[in-house]
């Protein structure tokens, strides 16, 4: 799977642990940055990453952030994304199942990297249900 992953400082860390473990698992990652931990503004990496995955370029994006709420409202910002912000995997599921989401936004300082890593296997493996969600996501765009 092609997959887009990006954030800011305070995700950096955890990126760089979920990429070692996507592509030892064969996904291809494109990281957007940033590449260090110094202090960053993430709209810089999240818009481009959502641009990307917009173009059908990437199949999902990974935004990753102190609380992950900076990078999802970014993300959403794009007519076609859909980023669900999730610090349980069950919520990963359900926003693959219910609203199609195409990025996940991780948390990293409310949450433990073992549970990011759940979080994204379970995003990147979960089918959109269809049905009456797909009426719904089809209300969604403005
Ligand atoms: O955007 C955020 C909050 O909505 C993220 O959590 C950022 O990572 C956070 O704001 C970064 O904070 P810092 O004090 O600049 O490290």
């Amino acid at each position: 799977m092609k997959l887009a992953i990006g954030g800011d400082h305070a995700g950096f860390e955890y990126k760089a642990e979920i990429i070692k473990h996507l592509e030892a698992n064969g996904h291809e990652v494109k990281d957007f940055g940033p590449f260090s931990t110094a202090s960053c503004d993430y709209p810089d990496y999240v818009h481009p990453l959502a641009e990307a995955v917009e173009n059908g370029e990437y199949e999902f994006g990974i935004t990753i952030c102190g609380s992950g709420i900076g990078v999802s409202i970014v993300a959403n910002k794009h007519k076609g994304i859909r980023a669900g912000l999730c610090w349980e995997p069950v919520l990963a599921q359900l926003t693959r199942q219910h609203n199609n989401s195409n990025v996940v936004s991780i948390p990293a300082r409310f949450i433990s990297l073992v549970r990011a890593i759940e979080i994204v296997d379970t995003f990147i493996s979960t089918e959109f249900e269809g049905g009456r969600h797909q009426n719904r996501v089809d209300k969604i765009p403005v």
